[in-house]
């Protein structure tokens, strides 16, 4: 893993583990957490079942459900993440696949900054959708927003449809779009999904951006810089 990529973890323990002295101590002492520098949304999107939901949770929670309930509209999540060093509060929207909701979640492709599609490596189907949701992110979301496919369940190896190959073709085809295999089952790859995404994002931001245009508010993507020292190339594969 990147060493950059440098997630919080939640603080264990708490004060049971310290003296009461001490805990009154840490408490007098208790700075304010840094609010974060910026935020950004992404939206996970793809036909029915290929694990949007399974993604999103086991990103933000570490948690996977065997048996989880479709997504009826949208449904979201927070995490916070530091990254070249800014803290970013990332909005997490998980959509439902089931066309029928189509007139809802459209209305949150606006205002992605990236965008995760989805299928699921053992379901022909899933793949075959992949134009239509295309279509749906032409028509809704920003030219410029981030765009990365995922053959989700790769732990199901043994019943694999879609072939790397033919994902990696697709992508390839795309202006500008990443391609990885996951498995939220395992675990395989998915921090890396969100993080590589964001870590895009973020270097098409300007390097100095006045501080009030990061204060607590969605960011526009702003043109990229001449010049970025110090930076991965922008078209580095993620997986
Ligand atoms: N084996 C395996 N199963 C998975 C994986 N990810 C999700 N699943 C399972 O696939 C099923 C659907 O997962 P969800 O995360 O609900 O899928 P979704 O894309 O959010 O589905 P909708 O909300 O209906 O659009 C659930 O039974 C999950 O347990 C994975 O990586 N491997």
């Amino acid at each position: 893993m990147d060493p950059r990529y440098d997630i919080p973890r939640r603080a264990t323990g708490g004060s049971s583990n310290s003296s009461p002295a001490l805990g009154a101590q840490s408490r007098r002492r208790k700075m304010p957490p840094r609010p974060a520098d910026f935020k950004l949304q992404i939206i996970i999107i793809g036909s029915r079942g290929v694990g949007k939901t399974s993604l999103m949770e086991r990103f933000t929670d570490d948690t996977f459900c065997e048996a989880c309930k479709s997504t009826v509209g949208v449904d979201f999540k927070i995490k916070t993440v530091e990254l070249r060093e800014k803290k970013i509060r990332l909005q997490i929207w998980d959509t439902a696949g089931q066309e029928r909701f189509n007139s809802i979640t459209s209305a949150y492709y606006r205002g992605a900054k990236g965008i995760v599609l989805v299928y699921d490596i053992t379901k022909q189907e899933t793949f075959e959708d992949l134009p239509k949701w295309m279509k749906m992110v032409d028509k809704y979301a920003s030219e410029e927003a981030e765009l990365l496919l995922v053959g989700n369940k790769l732990d199901c190896e043994a019943d694999r449809i879609i072939s790397r190959q033919q994902g990696e073709r697709f992508a390839s085809r795309i202006s500008g779009m990443r391609f990885c295999e996951s498995s939220a089952k395992d675990n395989f790859n998915v921090d890396e999904i969100f993080l590589k995404l964001v870590d895009d994002i973020v270097s098409k931001m300007p390097l100095e951006a006045p501080s009030r245009e990061f204060s607590n508010s969605v960011l526009s993507l702003q043109p990229e810089p001449e010049v970025l020292p110090e930076l991965p190339p922008p078209r580095m594969r993620c997986c």
